[in-house]
Protein backbone atom coordinates (compact mmCIF):
# COMPACT_ATOMS: atom_id res chain seq x y z
CA UNK A 1 0.00 0.00 0.00
CA UNK A 2 1.47 3.22 -1.32
CA UNK A 3 -0.01 5.80 0.62
CA UNK A 4 0.24 7.39 3.79
CA UNK A 5 -2.14 8.92 6.61
CA UNK A 6 -1.75 12.71 7.12
CA UNK A 7 -1.70 14.02 10.37
CA UNK A 8 -5.24 14.27 10.96
CA UNK A 9 -5.26 16.01 14.62
CA UNK A 10 -6.96 19.22 13.68
CA UNK A 11 -9.07 18.09 10.76
CA UNK A 12 -11.56 21.24 9.56
CA UNK A 13 -14.68 20.12 7.26
CA UNK A 14 -16.45 23.12 5.55
CA UNK A 15 -19.57 24.70 5.85
CA UNK A 16 -19.50 28.51 3.99
CA UNK A 17 -23.66 28.94 5.34
CA UNK A 18 -21.88 28.58 8.86
CA UNK A 19 -19.08 31.48 8.29
CA UNK A 20 -20.54 34.54 8.85
CA UNK A 21 -20.40 35.80 5.17
CA UNK A 22 -16.26 35.31 5.33
CA UNK A 23 -14.79 33.90 1.59
CA UNK A 24 -14.56 30.15 2.06
CA UNK A 25 -10.94 30.49 0.96
CA UNK A 26 -10.30 33.08 3.87
CA UNK A 27 -11.39 31.12 6.66
CA UNK A 28 -9.69 27.42 5.55
CA UNK A 29 -6.83 29.78 5.33
CA UNK A 30 -6.96 31.08 9.16
CA UNK A 31 -7.63 27.59 9.96
CA UNK A 32 -4.20 26.44 8.62
CA UNK A 33 -2.39 29.34 9.93
CA UNK A 34 -3.70 28.31 13.57
CA UNK A 35 -2.79 24.50 12.64
CA UNK A 36 -5.57 22.68 11.11
CA UNK A 37 -4.07 19.97 9.54
CA UNK A 38 -6.80 18.44 6.61
CA UNK A 39 -9.64 20.44 4.98
CA UNK A 40 -12.70 18.79 3.83
CA UNK A 41 -14.82 20.57 1.56
CA UNK A 42 -18.16 19.74 2.08
CA UNK A 43 -20.99 22.83 0.83
CA UNK A 44 -24.16 20.46 0.64
CA UNK A 45 -26.09 23.56 -0.75
CA UNK A 46 -23.62 23.79 -3.70
CA UNK A 47 -23.95 22.28 -7.05
CA UNK A 48 -21.42 20.29 -8.81
CA UNK A 49 -19.78 23.28 -10.58
CA UNK A 50 -19.69 25.54 -7.75
CA UNK A 51 -18.16 22.84 -5.35
CA UNK A 52 -15.37 22.77 -8.39
CA UNK A 53 -14.86 25.98 -8.24
CA UNK A 54 -14.03 25.86 -4.59
CA UNK A 55 -12.17 23.21 -4.70
CA UNK A 56 -9.95 24.53 -7.31
CA UNK A 57 -9.80 27.50 -5.37
CA UNK A 58 -9.10 25.66 -2.49
CA UNK A 59 -6.25 23.05 -3.75
CA UNK A 60 -4.54 26.07 -5.06
CA UNK A 61 -3.99 27.37 -2.24
CA UNK A 62 -3.80 24.42 0.11
CA UNK A 63 -1.46 22.12 -2.09
CA UNK A 64 1.65 24.11 -1.87
CA UNK A 65 1.11 24.36 2.16
CA UNK A 66 1.10 20.44 2.16
CA UNK A 67 -2.44 20.55 3.61
CA UNK A 68 -4.49 17.39 2.31
CA UNK A 69 -7.59 18.34 0.67
CA UNK A 70 -10.86 16.08 1.16
CA UNK A 71 -14.15 16.34 -1.00
CA UNK A 72 -16.93 15.05 0.76
CA UNK A 73 -19.53 12.70 -0.64
CA UNK A 74 -18.41 13.12 -4.69
CA UNK A 75 -15.46 10.77 -5.67
CA UNK A 76 -16.39 12.55 -9.47
CA UNK A 77 -15.71 15.70 -7.80
CA UNK A 78 -12.74 14.47 -6.36
CA UNK A 79 -11.28 12.68 -9.15
CA UNK A 80 -12.03 15.70 -11.34
CA UNK A 81 -10.08 18.32 -8.59
CA UNK A 82 -7.29 15.68 -8.33
CA UNK A 83 -8.01 16.00 -4.98
CA UNK A 84 -6.09 14.28 -1.97
CA UNK A 85 -9.39 12.11 -1.38
CA UNK A 86 -12.83 11.51 -0.40
CA UNK A 87 -14.85 11.00 2.78
CA UNK A 88 -18.29 8.75 2.19
CA UNK A 89 -20.42 8.07 4.67
CA UNK A 90 -23.00 4.60 4.93
CA UNK A 91 -25.52 6.02 2.49
CA UNK A 92 -22.66 7.01 0.14
CA UNK A 93 -20.68 5.42 -2.57
CA UNK A 94 -19.18 2.61 -1.06
CA UNK A 95 -15.58 2.91 0.05
CA UNK A 96 -14.68 -0.28 -2.15
CA UNK A 97 -16.24 1.48 -5.47
CA UNK A 98 -14.36 5.12 -4.03
CA UNK A 99 -11.17 3.09 -4.27
CA UNK A 100 -11.61 1.53 -7.58
CA UNK A 101 -11.80 4.61 -8.56
CA UNK A 102 -9.78 7.12 -7.11
CA UNK A 103 -6.71 4.28 -7.04
CA UNK A 104 -4.50 3.28 -4.67
CA UNK A 105 -3.14 6.75 -3.55
CA UNK A 106 -6.14 8.77 -2.50
CA UNK A 107 -7.23 8.82 1.10
CA UNK A 108 -10.58 7.34 1.10
CA UNK A 109 -12.38 8.16 5.01
CA UNK A 110 -15.39 6.72 6.30
CA UNK A 111 -17.92 7.45 8.79
CA UNK A 112 -19.02 5.62 11.54
CA UNK A 113 -22.28 6.09 13.35
CA UNK A 114 -21.97 3.55 15.85
CA UNK A 115 -20.91 -0.59 16.56
CA UNK A 116 -23.26 -1.36 13.74
CA UNK A 117 -21.01 0.38 11.29
CA UNK A 118 -17.57 -1.24 12.87
CA UNK A 119 -17.73 -4.37 10.48
CA UNK A 120 -17.91 -1.90 7.43
CA UNK A 121 -14.93 -0.66 7.27
CA UNK A 122 -12.09 -2.59 5.32
CA UNK A 123 -8.69 -1.49 6.61
CA UNK A 124 -7.32 -2.52 2.93
CA UNK A 125 -9.80 -0.19 1.70
CA UNK A 126 -10.43 2.50 4.31
CA UNK A 127 -7.46 5.22 5.74
CA UNK A 128 -9.40 6.33 8.36
CA UNK A 129 -12.15 6.41 10.27
CA UNK A 130 -14.76 9.35 10.99
CA UNK A 131 -16.77 8.57 14.15
CA UNK A 132 -19.60 10.75 15.10
CA UNK A 133 -21.46 12.77 16.68
CA UNK A 134 -19.75 12.13 19.89
CA UNK A 135 -22.01 15.01 21.00
CA UNK A 136 -25.25 16.50 19.94
CA UNK A 137 -24.79 18.81 16.25
CA UNK A 138 -26.25 21.84 14.73
CA UNK A 139 -24.42 21.30 11.98
CA UNK A 140 -25.83 17.88 10.59
CA UNK A 141 -29.39 18.29 10.06
CA UNK A 142 -29.62 14.68 9.93
CA UNK A 143 -26.94 13.47 12.06
CA UNK A 144 -27.52 10.20 14.25
CA UNK A 145 -28.24 10.19 18.27
CA UNK A 146 -24.77 11.39 19.76
CA UNK A 147 -22.30 8.23 21.04
CA UNK A 148 -20.74 10.06 24.04
CA UNK A 149 -17.31 9.39 25.12
CA UNK A 150 -17.84 6.42 26.75
CA UNK A 151 -19.13 4.49 23.43
CA UNK A 152 -16.05 6.02 21.36
CA UNK A 153 -13.72 4.86 24.14
CA UNK A 154 -15.32 0.88 23.25
CA UNK A 155 -15.18 1.20 19.54
CA UNK A 156 -11.55 2.43 19.14
CA UNK A 157 -9.96 -0.52 19.73
CA UNK A 158 -12.19 -2.03 17.01
CA UNK A 159 -11.07 0.52 14.97
CA UNK A 160 -8.10 -0.47 13.00
CA UNK A 161 -7.15 2.74 11.03
CA UNK A 162 -6.78 6.22 12.49
CA UNK A 163 -9.72 7.48 14.20
CA UNK A 164 -11.52 11.04 13.78
CA UNK A 165 -13.91 12.30 16.08
CA UNK A 166 -17.12 14.41 14.88
CA UNK A 167 -20.06 16.44 16.18
CA UNK A 168 -20.33 18.91 18.46
CA UNK A 169 -16.48 19.11 19.19
CA UNK A 170 -15.20 22.29 20.29
CA UNK A 171 -12.42 23.89 22.31
CA UNK A 172 -14.02 22.96 25.60
CA UNK A 173 -13.95 19.15 24.97
CA UNK A 174 -11.88 18.71 22.41
CA UNK A 175 -9.33 16.95 24.89
CA UNK A 176 -11.76 14.77 26.48
CA UNK A 177 -12.23 12.80 22.80
CA UNK A 178 -8.40 12.63 22.35
CA UNK A 179 -8.50 11.37 26.01
CA UNK A 180 -11.17 8.61 24.63
CA UNK A 181 -8.73 7.39 21.93
CA UNK A 182 -9.28 9.82 18.49
CA UNK A 183 -6.32 10.62 16.65
CA UNK A 184 -8.11 13.61 15.95
CA UNK A 185 -10.90 15.86 16.12
CA UNK A 186 -12.91 16.93 13.31
CA UNK A 187 -15.07 20.45 13.29
CA UNK A 188 -17.19 22.37 11.41
CA UNK A 189 -18.74 25.26 13.27
CA UNK A 190 -15.92 25.60 15.66
CA UNK A 191 -13.66 26.95 12.96
CA UNK A 192 -16.05 28.27 10.92
CA UNK A 193 -18.56 30.37 12.41
CA UNK A 194 -15.88 31.42 15.03
CA UNK A 195 -14.94 35.11 15.89
CA UNK A 196 -11.07 34.55 14.76
CA UNK A 197 -10.94 30.61 12.73
CA UNK A 198 -7.39 30.98 13.10
CA UNK A 199 -6.95 31.54 16.86
CA UNK A 200 -10.35 28.67 16.97
CA UNK A 201 -7.62 26.44 15.04
CA UNK A 202 -5.04 26.81 17.44
CA UNK A 203 -6.87 26.41 20.52
CA UNK A 204 -7.91 23.09 19.02
CA UNK A 205 -4.35 22.21 18.54
CA UNK A 206 -3.47 22.87 21.82
CA UNK A 207 -6.62 20.52 22.94
CA UNK A 208 -5.21 17.92 20.58
CA UNK A 209 -1.61 18.42 22.87
CA UNK A 210 -3.27 18.01 25.92
CA UNK A 211 -5.34 14.95 25.44
CA UNK A 212 -2.61 13.27 23.73
CA UNK A 213 -0.86 14.16 27.04
CA UNK A 214 -3.27 13.00 29.47
CA UNK A 215 -3.37 9.25 27.98
CA UNK A 216 0.62 8.87 28.93
C1 LIG B 1 -14.54 13.38 9.09
C2 LIG B 1 -15.97 13.16 8.79
N1 LIG B 1 -16.64 12.24 9.50
C3 LIG B 1 -17.94 12.03 9.26
C4 LIG B 1 -18.59 12.73 8.25
C5 LIG B 1 -20.03 12.49 7.92
O1 LIG B 1 -20.17 11.91 6.65
P1 LIG B 1 -21.62 11.40 6.17
O2 LIG B 1 -22.11 10.46 7.19
O3 LIG B 1 -21.52 10.93 4.79
O4 LIG B 1 -22.50 12.72 6.23
P2 LIG B 1 -22.33 14.02 5.32
O5 LIG B 1 -21.10 14.74 5.77
O6 LIG B 1 -22.21 13.59 3.90
O7 LIG B 1 -23.56 14.81 5.60
C6 LIG B 1 -17.83 13.66 7.53
N2 LIG B 1 -18.38 14.39 6.53
N3 LIG B 1 -16.53 13.85 7.81
C1 LIG C 1 -20.38 16.69 9.02
C2 LIG C 1 -20.75 15.98 10.25
N1 LIG C 1 -20.76 14.62 10.34
C3 LIG C 1 -21.14 14.19 11.53
C4 LIG C 1 -21.25 12.77 11.89
O1 LIG C 1 -21.62 12.48 13.02
O2 LIG C 1 -20.96 11.95 11.04
S1 LIG C 1 -21.49 15.44 12.61
C5 LIG C 1 -21.12 16.59 11.43
C6 LIG C 1 -21.20 18.05 11.69
C7 LIG C 1 -20.18 18.49 12.73
O3 LIG C 1 -20.32 19.87 12.90
P1 LIG C 1 -19.93 20.58 14.25
O4 LIG C 1 -18.46 20.44 14.41
O5 LIG C 1 -20.33 22.02 14.01
O6 LIG C 1 -20.72 19.95 15.35
MG1 LIG D 1 -21.74 11.76 3.02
Amino acid sequence: MSRRVPDLSVYLVTDRLLARGRELVDVVLAAVRGGATVVQLREKDASARETLELGRALLGRLRPLGVPLIVNDRVDLAMALGADGVHVGQGDLPPVVARRLLGPDALVGLSITGPADLSTLDPAVVDYAGVGPIFPTGSKADATPALGLEELARMRPRLPVPVVAIGGINAANAASVIAAGADGVSVVSAICSADDCEVAASVLVRAVRQGLASRK
